[in-house]
This record gives C-alpha cells, sequence and structure tokens, in this order.
C-alpha cells in the first residue's frame, strides 16, 4: 500500500499508541501517516462517562474518518473498544499486551493499606469503585475524569490522597515512577482488554489484513478474545462494575477470573474463574461466556 493513514485522538496516550503502531508498520517497510483528532469522550470531562454514552464515545470520530476514506486504521485501547462494534467495521487485530494491572499513584502513600481510615482516593470506572470498596470499604471514592495528564494533574492539586489508573498507560507515557504499587489480579482484578491495543479498520478492507498480520500477538488476541465474551454475555456495556482478566497457564490453558459488583448495594462482590484448553477464538470466547454464566448464577445480573 502507498500510505498507510491511522486515525488517532490526540490525548498524549492515544498518540503515543498511534505511533508504536507507526513505527511497527514502517519496520514492516510501509509508509505510515497519522491523521489526529478530538473525540466527544475526549470533549466531556465533567460528567461520568457512563452517564453520556459510554466507550463508543471515543471511537465513534475515528470511524467517520474510517468510514469516509481519509483514514485506513484506528488504534484503540482494546479496554476502549465496545464489545460490538457498529456494522461495517472490524477489530483487525490485538497487539502485545502491557502490562494489564491497576495502580495505586499518591503523593505520600506506598499502598492501599497505608492509606488512612475515610481517606479520598479518585476514580471515575465503576469496576474500580467496587473492587476497591471491596478492598477499603472505609475510603471515600471521589470522581475522577480526563486523560492521564489531567488525572495526575488533579492529583497533585491535592484533591485526592491517592488514585487507581492502569499501570500500561502510565508506563507508555514514562510515567512508571508515579506508581506506588502495582495490584495484582488477585486483589484488583482487571478490566477486559486492559493494556492491549487493538486496530481496528473497515469491515471490507479485506487488503488491510495481511499487512497488520504481522503486529498481532495471537496469545493475547485469544486472551482479550475471551474477557470481550465475558463484557458482551454480561450485557456489554461500560457502565458496568464487570472485571475480567485470562491468563495463560502451563499446556495452552486459558485461565479466565471474572467479578462483578453491585454499584448501588452493599460491597458484595461476585468472582468466578474458568480454565479451559483453548486453540482458537471460538474456544476462547466459549470460555469468557461460561465465566458470564458463573457469574450470573453467582448472583450477578
Ligand atoms: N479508560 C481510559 C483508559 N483507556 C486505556 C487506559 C490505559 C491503557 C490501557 O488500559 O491500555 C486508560 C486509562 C486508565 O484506565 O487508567
Amino acid at each position: 500500500m502507498s500510505n498507510i493513514v491511522i486515525a488517532t485522538r490526540e490525548s498524549r496516550l492515544a498518540l503515543w499508541q498511534a505511533e508504536h503502531v507507526q513505527s511497527l508498520l514502517r519496520q514492516q517497510g510501509h509508509t505510515v501517516s497519522l491523521l489526529g483528532m478530538t473525540t466527544r469522550g475526549d470533549q466531556i470531562l465533567d460528567r461520568s462517562l457512563s452517564k453520556v454514552g459510554g466507550k463508543g464515545l471515543f471511537v465513534k470520530e475515528l470511524e467517520l474518518a474510517l468510514e469516509e476514506g481519509r483514514a485506513d486504521i484506528a488504534v484503540h485501547s482494546l479496554k476502549d473498544v465496545p464489545m460490538d462494534l457498529p456494522a461495517g467495521f472490524a477489530l483487525a487485530c490485538v497487539l502485545e499486551r502491557e502490562d494489564p494491572r491497576d495502580a495505586l499513584v499518591s503523593p505520600r502513600h506506598d499502598s492501599l493499606e497505608a492509606l488512612p481510615q475515610g481517606a479520598v482516593i479518585g476514580t471515575s470506572s465503576l469496576r474500580r469503585v467496587v473492587l476497591l470498596r471491596a478492598l477499603r470499604p472505609d475510603l471515600r471514592i471521589e470522581p475522577l475524569r480526563g486523560n492521564l495528564d489531567t488525572r495526575l494533574r488533579k492529583l497533585d492539586e491535592g484533591q485526592y490522597d491517592a488514585i487507581v489508573l492502569a499501570a500500561a498507560g502510565l508506563k507508555r507515557l514514562g510515567l512508571e515512577h508515579r506508581i506506588r504499587t502495582v495490584f495484582e489480579p488477585e486483589a484488583m482484578l482487571p478490566a477486559a482488554g486492559q493494556g492491549a491495543l487493538g486496530i481496528e479498520v473497515r469491515a471490507d478492507r479485506s487488503d488491510l489484513l495481511a499487512l497488520l498480520a504481522p503486529l498481532a500477538s495471537p496469545r493475547d488476541q485469544l486472551a482479550t478474545a475471551a474477557e470481550r465474551a465475558v463484557s458482551r454475555a454480561m450485557g456489554g456495556s461500560c457502565s458496568m462494575p464487570l472485571a475480567a482478566h485470562a491468563r495463560w497457564e502451563p499446556g495452552d490453558q486459558l485461565r479466565i477470573d471474572a467479578a462483578w459488583g453491585d454499584p448501588e448495594g452493599a460491597a458484595q462482590l461476585v468472582r468466578v474463574h474458568a480454565q479451559a484448553a483453548v486453540a482458537d477464538a471460538t474456544q476462547a470466547a466459549a470460555l469468557g461466556d461460561q465465566a458470564a454464566r458463573q457469574l450470573r448464577e453467582a448472583g450477578a445480573h
């Protein structure tokens, strides 16, 4: 192909991710340019995302650029990609995953346990809210929106004692030194797709599939497919207090852990796991479906 155009949001993290894919494609001998754009999700900072339209807000403008042929591919944090893409679009590949864990960032405290009684912790993710509440019911959880730099600035201004962010974003932006602790998945189960990048294309652009194939990480693609199947089976929205994390065990076994919490009710957390030999996308999705069934049997809805 003569020139591949990548549609990207203009936050520092989105640009890092787009430039990362640009450099991987250049290594394959392609010419690649970026088309930066601002999305509704970037503009709306005062309301919780789940209230104003969800994950789709970050991807709609990029999809319009793909649809109109102004761009060929869009690079997304897989976590922000809706479970079912709009008709006419496809997830062409999932790249090698960064650290999928959540991280605690705080000016003064080394861990969640070290936070004083009643400390203020910032997050707008329902998943993080229900998981934090199960770990430390005494903490005051306050909303926190904006891109990574905005969230860190709000922490530094003293509005919070600590905030929780994805380790992957901090590492990509060279902000690893801000991490006090990473939460092991046992303590704070990550979101489906966290830490992975996905490349979206127009479904009719089969010419791009062979070109993108060398960038894919087949193991991470299957693991995140299982995670995304849990979300899809549970209703597929990001306004759900749902966590799903899959990891490979010896013998090509994929183990998936999933958790669901009631955001309104008591700090009741439902947690399940399932494991199976997984060799293709169908088996990965079946494992995710099974975990979702177990969640519902255990009381999630
Ligand atoms: N919801 C915003 C978002 N989307 C992707 C990442 C981080 C990088 C990743 O998970 O790939 C973040 C920030 C965060 O949750 O702290």
